[in-house]
């Protein structure tokens, strides 16, 4: 039986810099992101139901997704920014799944990196759920500095997750990326060696 283990966090709490680590021990990693990126393809049904939905607008003239665009539309617009979880969910929801359920054929352990973890619904999808935790005035200052943003951008997208400190409540495993990253890589290895997993 392989161990699912999801990965989740607010934005820019460090997830990716987790799920290196992981990728470095050569465990499989599932990323909702590059699924949510896949799904909505040039010519998938969910880039049509966007374009129904946002309009043509919505689109480079080559025919892409303008992501940059929606992203404008959807931090800012929490009625919106429902509206565009509800329609991808689904496709989400089988390709995550199938991926997940795919990796389990070939490792004892399975990385589910999935930022909106809480917010869809997927605690039931796998074992055991690590958040990547700081709190939210470094998670702000982080995003600034890694987007560019001011502060009132960066607030207005954390805003637009379930808070870190909701998150950690509900973890199984907390990951805390408050110092340098060789002490988040140590937590890392000790729940891997925990779990003989190394
Ligand atoms: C709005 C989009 C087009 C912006 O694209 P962009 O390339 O700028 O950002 P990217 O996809 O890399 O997402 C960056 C981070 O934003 C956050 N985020 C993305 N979508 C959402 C959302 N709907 N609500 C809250 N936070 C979100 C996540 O922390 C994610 O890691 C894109 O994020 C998207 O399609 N979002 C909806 C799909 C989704 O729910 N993705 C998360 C999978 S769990
Ligand atoms: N321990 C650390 N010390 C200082 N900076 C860090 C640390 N860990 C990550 N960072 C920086 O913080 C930013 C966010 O980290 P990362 O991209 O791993 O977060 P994330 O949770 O994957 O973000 P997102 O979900 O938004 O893609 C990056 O610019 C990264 O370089």
């Amino acid at each position: 039986m392989s161990f699912v283990l999801g990965i989740t966090g607010g934005i820019a709490t460090g997830k990716s810099t987790v799920v290196d680590l992981f990728k470095k021990y050569n465990f499989p990693v599932i990323d909702a992101d590059i699924v949510a990126r896949e799904v909505v393809e040039p010519n998938t049904p969910g880039l049509k139901k966007i374009v129904s939905t946002f309009g043509e607008d919505i689109l480079h003239t080559d025919g892409s997704l303008n992501r940059q665009k929606l992203g404008q539309i959807i931090f800012a617009d929490p009625k919106k920014r429902q509206t565009l979880n509800q329609l991808l969910a689904p496709f989400l929801q089988e390709s995550i799944i199938n991926q997940i359920n795919e990796a389990r054929r070939h490792s004892s352990l399975v990385i589910a990196d999935i930022p909106l973890l809480f917010e869809a619904g997927y605690e039931k999808s796998v074992d055991q759920i690590a958040v990547v935790y700081i709190p939210e005035n470094l998670q702000v200052s982080r995003l600034m500095k890694r987007e560019n943003l001011t502060e009132k951008e960066a607030r207005q997208k954390v805003a637009s997750q379930l808070s870190i400190e909701k998150k950690k409540s509900q973890a199984d495993v907390i990951f805390d990326n408050q110092q340098d990253r060789s002490f988040i890589c140590q937590q890392v290895t000790s729940w891997l060696k925990a779990k003989q997993f190394l």
